[in-house]
């Protein structure tokens, strides 16, 4: 079976209500791409909000969550909140949490697994830093940042997408190059197919994240391993349209 297409908007700290309106309705306007399934992550004190604005086909995602239902944990929200506010995904350890809130490989598999376990859907970051990739490590930190997440996931898989985001492209206007994020997406792929399962190998979507725009976003997208974009930066802009639209 064919990996659907999957682009996601990571607003990261960003936006207010008039912003937003004009992001919402400008992804109204679109015309999107009925075969791309399309995922925003909003701050967690809007979602409510986005929620009541954007059509249906638009999904909504935070962009963290705890990894227990409730409790003294001052400051976060659980899947199990935001479930009840009828948001289904969740991004769990982006590079920015990894770095700045510390968040290690063990603390966000907790996350996913308690995020799965509550029925949500989760988008599993991972990538390697400059200094990692100039060393040559890219395959070791992507493939142990995967590992922990193995067990975390167990047979859930159908419910994860998997995004890989090159800490030195993000944010930088370097963006890999096609060719880079292909290699690293297949192998990926092939380690799942290894440690995990053929099966899911080939059926989980890997997206590519790290200054994705309209003017890289078609070749990108035509490589056979990305399935997908975790877009930062221009997802606040009108061009997300036009990434959304990149397979078309
Ligand atoms: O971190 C990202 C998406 O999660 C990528 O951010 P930019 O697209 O701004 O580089």
């Amino acid at each position: 079976m064919p990996r659907k297409f999957v682009v996601g908007g990571n607003w990261k700290m960003n936006g207010d209500k008039n912003m937003i309106n004009e992001i919402i309705n400008n992804m109204k306007k679109g015309p999107l791409d009925k075969e791309v399934e399309v995922i925003i992550g909003v701050p967690s004190i809007y979602l409510t909000y986005v929620k009541s604005i954007v059509p249906d086909t638009i999904q909504v995602a935070a962009q963290n969550c705890w990894k227990v239902p409730k409790g003294a944990f001052t400051g976060e929200i659980s899947p199990a909140m935001l479930k009840d506010i009828g948001v289904n995904w969740v991004i769990i350890g982006h590079s920015e949490r990894r770095t700045i809130f510390h968040e290690d490989d063990t603390l966000v598999a907790e996350k996913v697994a308690h995020a799965l376990e509550s029925g949500m859907k989760v988008i599993a970051c991972i990538g390697e830093t400059l200094e990692e990739r100039e060393a040559g490590k890219t395959e070791e930190v992507v493939f142990r940042q995967t590992q922990a997440l193995v067990p975390a996931i167990g047979d859930k898989w159908a419910n994860v997408v998997l995004a890989y985001e090159p800490v030195w492209a993000i944010g930088t206007g370097k963006t890999a190059s096609p060719q880079q994020a292909q290699d690293v997406h297949a192998s990926l792929r092939n380690w799942l197919a290894n440690n995990v399962s053929a099966q899911v190998a080939d059926a989980v979507r890997i997206q590519y994240g790290g200054s994705v725009t309209a003017a890289n976003a078609v070749e990108l997208a035509s490589c056979a391993d990305i399935d997908g974009f975790l877009v930062g930066g221009a997802s606040l802009k009108p061009e997300f349209v036009n990434i959304v639209n990149a397979t078309k």
